[in-house]
């Protein structure tokens, strides 16, 4: 049996399938390679088209046994969602919906999805639980949180069972760095900080030193790439041993300040970094933690690496070896 990746020539999908291969299971991806990357699937096959092509998801699933899906396949930035968030509804809502119904009309009945904490927008209380109100800030986030509910009503109806993972900031690489980030433009903050340390900017902006945090700029949750591939295999596994379906968040339960990434990492690569302020970016909460004693308890998921400058050093070895990620 195999499992069909989407998405799985991006950043979280390559490091998931590298994982998932690991622990012997067989996959095929399928990825548009409009933000991915052919060399960063590594031992898959790879097929290379739409959510929205009918005939590429055709192919797919008569010639492979698919068990189940693991769904990356998205835009995922939340300026350009607010800019254009026709697009991200044509793209995540659209695409999933032809995913979905492929799946129906196939009988694969069982999905894990990349979900996010954008789902929650300005969060009611710290740690989010899983329980909490769903108020997204932006587009992306609401077309994630349609698919969430598209998944409900489709296991009402179809039985369709899904594990929507809802990720707070995935961060670092591959620990032996085959494969890492490396996103055109990139927007997240440590790739770009570690970008300044090998001089390809002038300076990190921090966006804003005026939130009610403690040194004033925005507090993230940064959990390693490479645990969330673990909660997607043990995700799968759920799905298959009980068939039911779940929201579980995905962090490291910590907090860090732009700054303190930022200190981080001149520690981590011993260079000098230089950072100023400028305004605030739209839509950013001030703070953004999570809890995932849920994800602990019910999948069993134990993240393997809960130090910020671990997670760092993985993602520097990865940026100092490839400094044009793919390109090289
Ligand atoms: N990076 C994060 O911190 C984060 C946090 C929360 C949730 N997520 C979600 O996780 C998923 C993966 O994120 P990522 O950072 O790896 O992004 P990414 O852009 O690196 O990967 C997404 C992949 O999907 C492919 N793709 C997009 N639309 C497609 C389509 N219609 N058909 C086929 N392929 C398509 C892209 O080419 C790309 O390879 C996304 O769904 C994202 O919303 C990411
Ligand atoms: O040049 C930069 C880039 C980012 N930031 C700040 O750094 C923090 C982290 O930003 P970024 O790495 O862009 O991640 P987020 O905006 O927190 O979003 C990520 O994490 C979310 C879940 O928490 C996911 O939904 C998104 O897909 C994913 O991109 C934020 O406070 C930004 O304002 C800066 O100060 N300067």
């Amino acid at each position: 049996m195999t499992i069909l990746v989407t998405g799985g020539a991006g950043y979280i999908g390559s490091h998931t399938v590298l994982y998932l291969k690991e622990k012997g299971l067989d996959v095929v991806v399928l990825d548009s390679l409009q933000k991915g990357h052919r060399e960063a699937v590594l031992n898959a096959p790879l097929y290379t088209g739409q959510l929205k092509d009918e005939a590429v998801l055709d192919e797919i699933f008569q010639k492979h046994a698919i068990e189940a899906v693991v769904h990356f396949a998205a835009d995922s930035l939340v300026g350009e969602s607010v800019q254009d968030p026709l697009k991200y509804y044509e793209n995540n809502v659209g695409g999933t919906l032809n995913l979905l119904e492929k799946m129906v009309h196939y009988g694969v009945l069982r999905i894990v999805f990349s979900s996010t904490a954008a789902v929650y927008g300005e969060p009611e209380s710290i740690p989010i639980q899983e329980t909490d109100q769903t108020a997204p800030t932006n587009p992306y986030g609401e077309t994630k949180l349609a698919i969430e509910k598209m998944l409900k009503w489709s296991d009402q109806a179809y039985g369709l069972k899904s594990v929507c993972l809802r990720y707070f900031n995935a961060a670092g690489a591959d620990p032996q760095a085959k494969i890492g980030e490396d996103h055109q433009p990139e927007s997240h903050l440590i790739p770009i900080v570690l970008q300044a340390a090998l001089g390809q900017r002038d300076k990190i902006a921090i966006f804003g030193d005026d939130y009610p945090t403690e040194d004033g700029s925005c507090v993230r949750d940064y959990i390693h790439v490479m645990d969330l591939a673990q909660a997607h295999y043990l995700a799968l596994k759920k799905l298959a041993a009980t068939n039911e379906s779940g929201i579980y968040n995905l962090g490291s339960g910590k907090g860090f300040s732009v700054q303190e990434v930022i200190d981080t990492c001149r520690k981590v690569t011993g260079r000098e970094i230089k950072a100023d302020v400028s305004p605030r970016r739209p839509g950013d909460p001030a703070v953004l933690i999570a809890s995932s004693h849920r994800a602990e308890e019910k999948l069993g998921w134990k993240p393997e690496y809960t130090e910020l400058d671990e997670i760092v050093a993985h993602a520097w070895q990865w940026h100092k070896q490839s400094p044009n990620g793919y390109k090289n």
